[in-house]
């Protein structure tokens, strides 16, 4: 079922078009990435799926509806952060938590309970929210967000200011709210990284517009492996043996070759008896996947060059 759909979607200020013809789907339980650069109009684009700013063209609809044409009736369902959250900060994050539960009408104690134990905030529930760290802060705001128990999720960079530790846990905690309670969670984040880690689509915006939409799995398979060995100092002695077998080799540091042909990744051990055949033998092999963010960076520069 589709929970999340932008059609064309287009927000001018002024002449610029900070994003321009967004088409996007998002079905029920899936954990949709939204990935690109600062600047590249994600926060836009969340804040028209929010009905936070009109669109200068194309429509957006949650559930079905038209955003623009819902009532409030819709915001009962989502649930959102946008940017860095605010609190009141002479509160605790219970106190905060309960007010924000009383604004939504809910029952406050099984709601609060509910959501400081999933986010880990129980040791911090009476702390004042002006004593937070920024990623504590960043989780009262996720709190906030998971309060009513929205069945959509819209995250603006929801890991921006969390530590290593605290990525993982909203990480498994997001997936697991899209795998095991059916919610739909749609994240912004300009690490590519991160959102591969979570997401089971990825969209890529950049300069507004949306360069590629791939599924995780594609994703996985679309990544360029390559094989890496070591050759200590004997490089070209290594590089003639390879070439006469038809393989190419770079060297990308001293005394590691690096082959890209899908002949050498599926088949390491082949490279490494031809060159212990030849006496030379390898101090390193291991097939890497291309590092993410080259991956990401590559798909932005092919649009810049086709601009
Ligand atoms: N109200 C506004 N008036 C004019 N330009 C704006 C306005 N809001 C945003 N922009 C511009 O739109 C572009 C996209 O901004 P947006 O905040 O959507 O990007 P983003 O991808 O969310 O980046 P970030 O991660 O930095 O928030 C930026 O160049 C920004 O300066």
């Amino acid at each position: 079922m589709e929970q999340i759909r932008t059609e064309r979607l287009t927000k001018r200020y002024g002449t610029v078009s900070v994003v321009q013809d967004v088409s996007l789907s998002v079905q029920q339980g899936e954990v949709y990435g939204f990935l690109g650069l600062n600047g590249a109009g994600k926060t836009t684009t969340i804040r028209t799926l929010l009905g936070m700013i009109k669109p200068t063209s194309g429509d957006v609809f949650l559930f079905g509806n038209r955003v623009s044409e819902s009532g409030s009736r819709l915001w009962n369902q989502v649930g959102y952060m946008v940017e860095m959250p605010a609190a009141y900060p002479g509160f605790t994050v219970r106190e905060n938590l309960l007010l924000m539960a009383k604004l939504r009408g809910l029952k406050p104690s099984d709601s609060v309970d509910r959501v400081m134990k999933e986010l880990n905030l129980d040791a911090y529930a009476d702390r004042k929210a002006k004593f937070l760290s920024l990623g504590n802060m960043q989780k009262l705001g996720l709190a906030k967000a998971l309060l009513h128990n929205p069945d959509i999720l819209i995250l603006d960079e929801p890991t921006n200011a969390l530590d290593p530790a605290g990525i993982v846990e909203i990480r498994e905690l997001l997936i697991r709210l899209a795998k095991q309670e059916g919610k739909t969670v749609f994240i912004s984040s300009h690490i590519l990284e991160e959102v591969a880690k979570m997401a089971t689509r990825i969209g890529i915006i950049h300069k507004g517009v949306m360069l590629q939409e791939i599924t995780a799995e594609e994703f996985e398979t679309i990544r360029q492996k390559r094989l890496y060995i070591g050759v200590g100092g004997q490089r070209e002695a290594a590089r003639v043996v390879l070439a006469d077998k038809g393989y190419q080799a770079r060297e990308v540091k001293e005394g590691l070759l690096e082959l890209a042909d899908e002949r050498a990744v599926r088949h390491p051990e082949c490279v490494a008896k031809l060159l212990a055949d030849a006496g030379l033998p390898l101090s390193l092999l291991k097939v890497e996947e291309e590092e993410l963010e080259s991956y990401f960076l590559k798909t932005i520069g092919a649009k810049e060059v086709r601009a």
